[in-house]
């Protein structure tokens, strides 16, 4: 039995999560039944970007840039008008361009060299989320840039030492790439004003330099491969053990994991050898600062890390005053315009019927009298989201996650035009198109299915912006949420691929086939590595998995959405798809749990190797599930790698939770069974698509 002798307790209690996923190519493979997908759009006719950048004028370099990094022209950006007048672009009173905000745009080539390092008056680029390969070049005449987010690309090669000479960079976000080897020595040191820093995802190695400016506010290098102990700076230490998630081979007591060779917790950071040394309190254990309750470090009295705690304190002070006067701030700007403003007290949560359009969303919400408070793009851009956070007002607010800069406003949204996808467990989803131009997933929580408990502010806020910080290659985004009294939106990433339910069984006649068998194995892989992630990094609950829940990206890549609603589910009498609800769980008041993900994984994996509808838990004890897929494909896949994942699925689905599979476990054997497959192929004796 291949599922139980996975199951047996060799995988590590803690593993790793490889958080970037590997280069698309399985889905799709093969000529039988599979979708057609988009024919290549017609390469943009420019000038070749050497003519271009001989001119230099900003627009010259911002074509030059997109004849590459836009080969296909999806963006349609107005080359032949100035740049300046275009949203995602703002300029200074010269024509010079200060802001480029590229966000999500499609661009799926390389940053060209030579281009957009020569707009030297930039303060703000961000080309985030997009498909960017390739090297970052060298941005080192940028030396005004205060803001670089270049996140959730395919950039890969080693950390730009150009950017490390950008002394002005308060915010780097290079987190979800394809970056590797040792950070640059001395980056500790090259951003005295740093206050964000994202480097989490990506292939980074070596050991973790000992960060200590005060400025730093967040930092996350979680799921690389760095090593040795993490040092014990007074920043550093207050950032929690999930800043540090995800490589296996850092330790030290801000882990609270032993390195090895070393019976004391008590480390300098690099360079000291791994000597022991006396160790520093952390500003979290003084009392002080925000409590962690993953982080208890041993007293000292050393006159240094006096000092240290000192210091400490003095920034948690600092930082808790300008929270006060922020939030002072906010409530006095929010009673001012609340006089001004009408606020009907019978405001009503509007039926997800009732309103067939955004543009309703839009009239009950100006209605609302709501606190405008989203900072404009270049302030954005460069605060933190704790420093959001305190933006907030409890309610009428659009809040941007996991750091994302402000790239819309509230009106903005209000005002898209949006057309209704669909009327889900939770609500109403919408695809919106702000200004024209950008396209996101607008998902408007009916109070009525879910219940006031689970909307109520302040447990609504905490819950969405753990939810919010989720970020993977195999998770659709989280980009914003909005509460106002009684309404909540979600916005997310909009997935152009449909979803994984259309893929198995849309436009499939009743004797269709199952998905060609390489797709199913890069498919659950896919699912598998966004499952991991969630269980792993942030220990939250899926809580709804389905086929109608895994949505395809640009690459046909595998996508959960809805991440980690389960609090909505909860408490609600919310009626999911019973199918993929584990047995623990078929009481109305259930906790959901990692395990019943598991249960709804086994189900869904179940569903996409026999192209049949999920199986209800009652029909599924009274199935022998080898014959049941066996009899589904007729496609000349290997038996015993059939039976392999059909064994994987068999162990999700166990009626006890305990005797599943963790789900780490599972991506594990998936990733063999895919590897054997591949070995097997280039054997060539497996999977004849005839
Ligand atoms: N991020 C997205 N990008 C593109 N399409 C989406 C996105 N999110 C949802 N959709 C589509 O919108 C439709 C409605 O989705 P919704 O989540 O409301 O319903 P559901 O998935 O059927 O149910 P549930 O609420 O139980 O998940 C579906 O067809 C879904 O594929």
């Amino acid at each position: 039995d291949v599922a139980s002798s996975y199951s047996q307790p060799t995988l590590p209690a803690v593993p790793p999560v490889q958080a970037v996923r590997p280069p698309p190519a399985a889905v799709g493979g093969g000529s039988h039944s599979q979708p057609t997908f988009p024919p290549r759009a017609p390469v943009r006719a420019v000038p070749p970007p050497a003519t271009l950048v001989s001119t230099a004028t900003p627009g010259a370099l911002l074509a030059a840039f997109l004849a590459k990094a836009d080969p296909s022209a999806h963006l349609r950006f107005p080359l032949a008008v100035s740049p300046c007048s275009h949203p995602a672009v703002s300029c200074s009173a010269d024509g010079q361009i200060t802001r480029l905000v590229l966000e999500s745009s499609g661009l799926n080539g390389t940053f060209a060299p030579a281009t957009l390092s020569r707009l030297v008056e930039l303060r703000v680029l961000s080309l985030k989320s997009n498909a960017l390969h390739g090297p970052i070049p060298d941005l080192s005449p940028l030396e005004n840039l205060k803001a670089l987010f270049l996140a959730g690309n395919r950039f890969s090669g080693p950390f730009p030492a150009s950017v490390a000479s950008l002394r002005r960079l308060r915010s780097i976000d290079l987190a979800g790439n394809r970056l590797s080897g040792a950070l640059p020595p001395g980056i500790e040191v090259a951003f005295p004003h740093l206050t964000f820093l994202r480097l989490d995802a990506n292939h980074f190695n070596g050991s973790l330099p000992a960060w200590n400016q005060s400025s730093l506010k967040l930092l996350n290098v979680s799921y690389n491969n760095f090593s040795g102990p993490v040092p014990v700076t007074p920043v550093m230490a207050q950032m929690g053990a999930a800043a540090f998630a995800g490589n296996p081979e850092l330790c030290g007591e801000v882990l609270r994991r032993e390195c090895r060779g070393s019976h004391l917790l008590f480390f300098h950071g690099p360079g000291n050898n791994g000597s022991a040394a006396p160790p520093v309190q952390s500003a979290a254990a003084t009392g002080d600062g925000p409590q962690r309750d993953d982080i208890s470090l041993p007293d000292s009295s050393t006159p240094r890390s006096r000092k240290l705690r000192r210091r400490a304190a003095i920034a948690v002070a600092a930082t808790a005053a300008a929270f006060v006067a922020v939030l002072l701030l906010c409530a006095m700007i929010a009673m001012k315009r609340g006089k001004k403003r009408r606020r009907p007290s019978s405001a009503a949560y509007p039926s997800p019927k009732k309103s067939a359009a955004m543009s309703e969303v839009s009239r009950d919400n100006t209605d609302l009298g709501y606190v405008e408070c989203v900072p404009d793009e270049e302030t954005a851009a460069m605060m933190m989201p704790e420093e959001k956070a305190r933006r907030l007002e409890r309610s009428g607010c659009l809040t941007f996650c996991a750091g994302e800069g402000a790239s819309y406003s509230l009106e903005q949204l209000m005002r898209a035009s949006a057309e209704v996808l669909g009327r889900g467990s939770v609500g109403t989803t919408y695809k919106a198109v702000l200004d024209g131009r950008l396209v996101v997933i607008v998902k408007r929580l009916d109070a009525a299915k879910i219940g006031a408990a689970a909307l109520e502010a302040e447990a609504f806020e905490q819950n969405m912006d753990a939810v919010g910080r989720l970020r993977h290659p195999n998770l659709v985004s989280l980009r914003a949420f909005f509460q106002a009294k009684e309404e909540r939106l979600l916005v997310y990433d909009y997935q152009p691929n449909g979803s994984l339910y259309s893929l198995i069984h849309g436009s499939r006649s009743s004797r269709a086939k199952p998905l060609h068998w390489t797709s199913c194995l890069k498919i659950a892989e896919d699912i598998g590595q966004g499952l991991a992630y969630i269980h792993q990094a942030s220990r939250l609950v899926h809580g709804n998995i389905k086929s109608s829940n895994v949505l395809l990206g640009s690459d046909f890549e595998a996508c959960l959405t809805d991440n980690c609603l389960a609090f909505l589910l909860e408490s609600s009498e919310v009626k999911d798809d019973a199918a993929y609800r584990a047995p623990e769980n078929m009481k109305s008041n259930r906790r959901l749990t990692p395990k019943s993900d598991i249960y709804a994984f086994g189900i869904l994996l179940l569903e996409l190797i026999s192209g049949k509808p999920p199986l209800q838990h009652s029909v599924l004890v009274a199935t022998n599930l080898q014959t049941y897929v066996q009899s589904a494909r007729d496609d000349g896949v290997d038996v015993e790698r059939l039976s392999m994942i059909v064994d994987i699925a068999s162990a999700c689905v166990r009626s006890s939770p305990e005797s599943r599979p963790t789900a780490w476990q599972v991506l594990k054997m998936i990733q063999e069974v895919k590897e054997a497959d591949t070995a097997g192929d280039n054997d060539s004796d497996l999977t004849s698509n005839s």
